[in-house]
């Protein structure tokens, strides 16, 4: 498990940059660095904001250890020893804002925002982005799943098949941040207080003679917990009538065996049987987990089809977003240091999309007073007033003059919130159950359309006049000059 010492947990090119800042003196210039993406993931109306824990964790810990120093002294640029005892007293001093975690987000609007030198800004690009995307990214991938899911009880289970062990469990933290109930994942308990829970394995019925006495025995060990797996011989004909036999010998202890597990086959037509088998002994209270490469589009299904699941077990397409397994996060540099002047930089593309919006901002959540719902992102300069003195705000769009707005009598909630100033932790970091709790409040602040699955409407994130004009003067400028 990586936890501390994740100093070099960074691009070669990061530390290369450093390097040649330093040579060149220029390596304590100020500089604005912004994270966001440019397109949400799975066709989802919104991203869930995730891995703010894990960048706080970090840059409270960013320091080379001797380890590192002396394997940076092994490399083929030989970097100075100079170099390298300013790495040693490395800590980092800059400034970050950066959404909530539980937060809709949404495309081409800061998530975070990292100040400091280019030397400090620099160094932590590569994980402040991997920490981001995956999180974000399976934050965004539960959400679906927890659409289809309504009120039934879902449980991540992928750990077995997740990209490895950080994975698993900031990926379990992700899950639950999104609306998943408990982890099969017990170290992400431990870590984060996620709620557990665990059935039992084929394993454990191929250890003993019958299904009956695998049954059996477990069922007494853990009686009002227990769940008992049903597919490992006959689901309908030995693995359901086996454990209906167990849970009368637990009733008749005056307990209550808790539920069945469907691993494999027609999940529909497996569960409406075993309702009714269970209905039929009276095992009314006998819920049923199904499990088995679930996803959103069979989840959906399966319910389209009448199933009668109420726990829903899934692994490995959510926690390896096998749908779409990155979110493209970026960094970009939006403000740099030029005379003691901090100056809006951008990078053009041929790709329009591609264009950063240069110059240092701010995200405003517009929430309507009348109805309390979003009515759209609004990006502007730190120094633009908001609300505006008049109260209005007129919402634009340039590439499509046709969808413009003014809204009046709204809230501007500022959506990036202080966490680090000049090296200074400034966050509460906030218990799990309020992130979660933060989420749900989120989600009622959206109308229905922009949270569907499938084909949801666009939510507007719109730039403020200045942010686009400053956009436009320098695509200009930088045209000209390329021109000569
Ligand atoms: N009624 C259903 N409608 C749609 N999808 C279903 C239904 N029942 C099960 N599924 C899904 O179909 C897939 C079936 O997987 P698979 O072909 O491996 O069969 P299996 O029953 O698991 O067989 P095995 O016994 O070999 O594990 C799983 O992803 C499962 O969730
Ligand atoms: O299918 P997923 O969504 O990834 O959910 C987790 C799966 O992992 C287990 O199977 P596995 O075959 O690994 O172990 P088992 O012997 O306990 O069935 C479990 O029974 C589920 O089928
Ligand atoms: O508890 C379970 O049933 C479980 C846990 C992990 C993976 N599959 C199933």
């Amino acid at each position: 498990m990586m936890t501390a010492g994740l100093a070099l947990h960074t691009d070669k090119y990061q530390i290369n940059m450093m390097y040649a800042h330093w040579i060149n003196g220029s390596h304590n210039t100020k500089a604005v660095f912004e994270a966001y993406f440019r397109k949400l993931p799975f066709g989802n109306g919104y991203a869930v904001f995730a891995g703010l824990e894990r960048i706080v964790n970090y840059i409270q810990s960013l320091s080379f250890s001797d380890d590192d120093i002396a394997y940076l002294a092994k490399q083929e640029e030989q970097y100075k020893p100079e170099f390298l005892e300013e790495l040693r007293r490395f800590r980092f001093k800059g400034s970050i804002h950066a959404m909530k975690e539980g937060a809709l987000v949404f495309p081409n609007e800061p998530l975070i925002r990292v100040e400091g030198t280019i030397f400090e800004t620099q160094l932590v690009e590569t994980a402040i982005l991997n920490f981001m995307n995956f999180q974000t990214l399976i934050a965004t991938k539960a959400s679906r799943i927890r659409q289809v899911a309504g009120d039934d009880t879902l449980l991540e289970f992928g750990t077995r098949r997740a990209q490895e062990a950080d994975a698993a469990v900031w990926g379990a933290r992700a899950a639950y941040i999104a609306g998943f109930h408990a982890t099969s994942n017990m170290l992400a308990g431990e870590k984060f207080g996620i709620p557990t829970k665990g059935t039992h394995a084929h394993s454990w019925v191929q250890t003993f003679r019958s299904e009956q006495e695998a049954f059996d025995i477990f069922a007494q060990v853990m009686p009002d917990q227990v769940t008992l797996l049903v597919d490992t011989f006959d689901t309908l004909k030995s693995g359901i009538p086996n454990a209906i036999n167990t849970a009368k010998k637990l009733e008749a202890q005056g307990k209550r065996m808790n539920a069945i597990r469907l691993d494999s086959g027609d999940l529909a037509y497996l569960s409406i049987q075993a309702r009714k088998m269970l209905d039929d002994a009276g095992l009314d209270y006998v819920r049923i987990v199904a499990s088995n490469d679930l996803d959103e589009g069979t989840i959906l299904d399966l319910k389209a089809q009448g199933a009668k699941i109420d726990t829903w077990g899934v692994g490995t397409q959510l926690i390896t977003a096998a749908d779409q397994p990155a979110l493209g996060g970026v960094y970009k540099l939006v403000e740099r240091e030029v005379d003691g002047k901090m100056v809006p930089t951008i990078k053009i593309s041929a790709n329009p999309e591609k264009v950063s919006t240069p110059g240092k901002k701010e995200v405003y959540r517009i929430i309507s007073n009348g109805s309390g719902k979003a009515i759209a992102d609004y990006i502007c300069f730190p120094h633009e007033e908001m609300p505006p003195e008049n109260g209005k705000l007129k919402l634009f769009n340039p590439l499509h003059p046709y969808m413009r707005k003014n809204v009046k009598n709204f809230e501007a909630v500022p959506m990036l919130t202080p966490i680090f100033i000049q090296g200074e932790l400034v966050y509460e970091l906030p218990q799990l159950e309020e992130i979660r709790a933060y989420h749900d409040t989120q989600l009622d602040q959206f109308w229905p359309e922009y949270l569907r699955k499938l084909n949801p409407e666009i939510y507007r994130v719109n730039l403020s006049e200045e942010v686009w004009e400053v956009k436009q003067r320098m695509m200009a400028e930088l045209m000209e000059h390329s021109e000569d």
